[in-house]
């Protein structure tokens, strides 16, 4: 088969993707991008913007069930219709990529449909219905397969008619109960979301806390206020068994039987790297994400970014990665990838935010380390606040150098307030300089100054 000559090929058009392909396209260079699926990605039709949307018609309705202890009588009679419609009409056109594929193209980028993977070095083979199109990349090859959903091997599982994210943004209706297993971000936000909805719901989650690999006194509060919501929480224990007649029916680890209409699988992601063919640049095909140093090369003419990196699972990882490969491949490159920042949000009510390290994870690193945390409810604002005002802030500092290294907000609006520790964290701006600030009052940021003050050992 005669290959066709272009500059670069992009594999997998997620956020990342999608912004190399355009901004190297704009650049004048000939750019093929290969979709198997949908142009844009995980996020803006199964992911991110779908499930926000889902979180603020949720949040809506908290906020309604709370006039009575502020404002009055409300009476909330909660409807699913407006919600689906407009994940199908506003969200994603009916999950329909005509309007990224136009977008795409007008910067002089083509996109090919079907499955990419590596067949030889800079060279790239592209199947599909129609058959194989095989493209030679002059300047590169930038990978952003992205992930898919990952289902645990429970007994009895495969067989029956579970859902992914994949399902859950395209409910048409709201389940009268349903088992979420995975209390990572995405478990978590569904499952408020739905019980807002009044869904009768029980997360199960393996680990000994919600949001493992977040700070303990995070999950504590998430944990008491979805108990408070009435969704039913598992901690330290998965399924042994799961069947499906009518109803799902699963033996939890602890011996409890849990029944639901449906059960949602958000236990994580997993990558393909054998089916992208990377052996064939010499990359570890077994492995689940592919390295890459600061400038995102994989190998020599070969970029990767996104998820498949794991260096975070997000969309600002993927497309912050995507700014910094298309400057290297056209040879304008100085920046080099820090992660130290990073910021992360689970969107649930309320929201928990971090940026850099938690304290456990700072003490593995060897830092001399000083935390403190400051409570929402007692700060002004969260007394005003009142329904609704669970919440902390933590502070995690590096003593020897007097910086933060990590904080986490859980607030109402938690992802907004990170930014400015998201500030302190990647400008490694001195905690004393920091003390010196001035906070609004009475704002929920305010409560920084609090945890600063109780810094005791550091700045
Ligand atoms: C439910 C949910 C909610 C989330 N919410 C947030 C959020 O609020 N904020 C946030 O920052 N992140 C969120 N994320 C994570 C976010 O969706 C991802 O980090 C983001 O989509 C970036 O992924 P990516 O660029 O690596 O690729 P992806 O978005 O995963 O896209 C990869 C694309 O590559 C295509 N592809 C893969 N292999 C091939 C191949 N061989 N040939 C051709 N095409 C291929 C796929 O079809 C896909 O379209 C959420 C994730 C989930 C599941
Ligand atoms: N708001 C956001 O930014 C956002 C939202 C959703 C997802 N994401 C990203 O998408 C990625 C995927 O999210 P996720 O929540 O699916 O994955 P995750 O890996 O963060 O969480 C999965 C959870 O499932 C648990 N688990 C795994 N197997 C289990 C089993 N058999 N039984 C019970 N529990 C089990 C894990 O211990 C973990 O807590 C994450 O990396 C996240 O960063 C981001």
């Amino acid at each position: 088969m005669v290959a066709e000559e272009v500059d670069v090929v992009v594999i997998g058009t997620g956020p990342g993707g999608e912004d190399v392909a355009t901004r190297l396209a704009r650049a004048g260079l000939s750019v093929v991008a290969v979709e198997a699926r949908l142009v844009g990605g995980e996020c803006p039709y199964f992911a991110c913007i779908p499930t926000k949307m889902m979180v603020r018609a949720a949040d809506a309705l908290a906020e309604a069930r709370r006039v009575p202890e502020l404002a009055g009588v409300a009476t909330v009679r909660a409807d699913w219709a407006p919600v689906a419609e407009r994940l199908r009409d506003e969200a994603t056109t009916d999950w329909n990529d005509e309007a990224a594929v136009r977008r795409l193209e007008h910067t002089g980028g083509r996109v090919v449909r079907g499955v990419g993977r590596i067949s030889a070095p800079g060279e790239v083979t592209v199947s599909s219905d129609g058959g194989e199109q095989v493209f030679r990349a002059r300047r590169g090859i930038v990978l952003n397969p992205g992930t898919e959903p990952a289902v645990p091997p429970v007994d009895g599982l495969a067989g029956t008619p579970y859902w992914t994210n994949r399902d859950a943004v395209r409910a048409t209706a709201v389940p009268k109960s349903l088992l979420v297993l995975g209390a990572g971000p995405v478990g978590l936000e569904f499952a408020q979301v739905f019980a807002r909805f009044g869904a009768s719901v029980t997360v199960v989650e393996m680990q000994s806390q919600l949001l493992p690999a977040s700070e303990p006194e995070a999950a504590e509060v998430l944990t008491r206020v979805l108990r408070a919501e009435g969704v039913q929480v598992r901690v330290g224990t998965g399924l042994t068994r799961v069947s499906h007649d009518h109803e799902f029916r699963a033996e939890l680890g602890s011996g409890e039987v849990v029944t639901a209409e449906r059960l949602l699988v958000a236990t994580g992601r997993r990558t393909d790297l054998a089916a992208l063919g990377v052996a064939a640049v010499g990359l570890d095909d077994r492995a689940r994400t592919i390295p890459v140093d600061g400038q995102m090369r994989a190998a020599d003419g070969v970029w990767a970014i996104g998820d498949v990196t794991g260096q975070g699972a997000f969309t600002h990882v993927s497309v912050y990665q995507a700014r910094i490969a298309a400057d290297d491949i056209l040879g304008q490159g100085t920046e080099i990838a820090d992660y130290r920042a990073v910021p992360a949000v689970t969107f649930t009510d309320p929201e928990v935010a971090t940026v850099g390290l938690t304290e456990s994870a700072a003490e593995e690193q060897g830092l001399s380390v000083r935390a403190a945390t400051t409570a929402i409810p007692s700060s002004p604002r969260g007394w005003i606040h009142k329904v609704g005002n669970d919440g902390l802030i933590k502070v995690v500092a590096d003593a020897d150098r007097s910086v933060l290294v990590g904080a986490t907000v859980v607030a109402p609006g938690g992802g907004e307030i990170i930014g400015a520790l998201a500030v302190a964290v990647h400008a490694e701006v001195p905690v004393s300089r920091l003390r010196q600030m001035i906070y609004a009052y009475p704002t929920f940021h305010r409560a920084i100054e609090s945890a600063l003050a109780e810094l005791d050992d550091a700045g």
